[in-house]
């Protein structure tokens, strides 16, 4: 559509328009500026039939700006300092799997090893919970998150679900996430929250803000007109705790897997990539910490061209919550109309990054960067409604 001229484009997706914004001026508005008439994804969401429905992505308006708020403290980045060392002994034991993998000569599912490796750093830093996948191929927690999304077929018809009016599903009671599944993880939270409380364990990490979120009303000022958040039940709690299994999952796993993909094809680059890595490893007494992670600038550029490359969730949905008047056109966008910002769109658009198919870690220099307009890399979306994991990636 933008090599054609237009500033923005439409689609249907069934019986539904879809807005397709491409000027990046207008992106910018619908993601950031003008956020509160697009806060939500509009994604099919039925709390009381379906609780594993009601996770963050698919939370909407009030409640989702509640739980969100939450939930950055979890990914600070002294949070992240603090949890290297498990991170770092968790690595090491993907790094002697592969060893062993590799002498067996036998062909290896690496996006189902980094997927288990991803889980289990996931799970420790941000849970204070040891899944042990890596270890165990059928560790049961991985086998209730999985066990519904690695059936293809499960999956494509989810996402054809998406073309039904959202209240007919809901008048059909129609479910995303087994009763096997939902129960297991409403389980695994409770007990969680009870072991926590009877041993009065405290870490401040993302179990402790759910908890919280479960135990303390924060108090909203009477004459903001907002109105008070309630307290999450425990469905809620497991809602979100899936939620973070599952993204991490996919979304970090997949771009490992294509990154390894590339550098295999790439010599140059992997050769670079590694002096770099042994360089700055030199200078830290052989231990990569956060502070020599902050210098591995190529390995940085390598990460960001794979995310550009490769954009796991390749569109940012948003729902129009009122009629709204495209600035400096005619048209308005009404009211329920679903906008999708194609990640794809952006970053294979020539005019930010030329030849796009190319495999190009040096578009992301600092001074390369600083060349592109704003929203021209939008790999984890961008604030207020973002990624949770964007601010751990520099
Ligand atoms: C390569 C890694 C990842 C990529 C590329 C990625 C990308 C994204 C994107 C594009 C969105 C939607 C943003 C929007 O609508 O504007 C999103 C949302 C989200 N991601 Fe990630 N993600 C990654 C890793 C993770 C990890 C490791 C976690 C947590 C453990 C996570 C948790 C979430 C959550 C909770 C949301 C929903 C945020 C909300 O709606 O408020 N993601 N991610």
């Amino acid at each position: 559509m933008k090599a054609k001229g237009w500033d923005m484009g439409g689609a249907y997706f069934g019986s539904k328009p879809v807005f397709i914004p491409i000027d990046n001026k207008l992106i910018k508005k619908i993601l950031v500026t003008d956020f509160s008439n697009f806060r939500n994804h509009g994604f099919y969401i039925n709390e009381k039939i379906d609780p594993l429905s009601g996770h963050l992505f698919n939370l909407e308006s009030i409640k989702w700006k509640h739980v969100r708020s939450k939930i950055p403290a979890a990914f600070s980045s002294s949070k992240l300092r603090n949890h290297m060392d498990v991170m770092d002994s968790i690595t090491k034991l993907l790094v002697n799997r592969l060893k062993n993998m590799a002498e067996s000569q036998l062909p290896i599912d690496i996006k189902s090893v980094l997927g288990r490796f991803t889980v289990d750093v996931t799970s420790a830093s941000l849970f204070g919970i040891e899944t042990e996948c890596l270890k165990n191929k059928n560790a049961e927690l991985m086998k209730q998150a999985r066990a519904f999304f690695d059936i293809q077929l499960c999956r494509l018809f989810n996402t054809l679900v998406l073309l039904i009016p959202r209240n007919i599903l809901i008048f059909f009671n129609y479910r995303v996430f087994p009763t096997h599944v939902t129960d297991y993880f409403i389980n695994f939270c409770a007990n969680i929250k009870a072991q926590r409380a009877v041993e009065k364990i405290r870490r401040n990490d993302l179990t402790d803000i759910l908890i919280d979120l479960c135990d303390k009303i924060k108090i909203v000022s009477v004459n903001s007109g907002n109105s008070l958040p309630e307290p999450l039940t425990i469905k809620e709690f497991a809602a979100q705790m899936h939620l973070f299994f599952e993204a991490g999952y996919e979304t970090s796993a997949g771009t490992q897997t294509f990154a390894l993909y590339e550098l295999a094809a790439y010599l140059d680059i992997q050769n670079r990539m590694r002096n770099e890595i042994n360089t700055v490893l030199s200078r830290f007494n052989g231990v990569l910490d956060y502070d020599a992670i902050t210098e591995v600038n190529y390995l940085d550029q390598v990460v960001k061209e794979t995310l550009r490359k490769y954009p796991v969730l390749p569109i940012l949905p948003r729902v129009c919550e009122s009629d709204y008047p495209i600035p400096d056109s005619k048209l308005t966008i009404e009211k329920g109309t679903l906008i999708m910002v194609t990640k794809l769109g952006i970053h294979y658009d020539p005019e930010y990054y030329p030849d796009p198919k190319r495999f190009d870690p040096d578009r992301f220099t600092s001074e390369n960067m600083t060349k592109r307009p704003f929203c021209s890399f939008v790999p984890f979306g961008d604030v207020p409604r973002c990624c949770v994991s964007k601010m751990l990636c520099r």
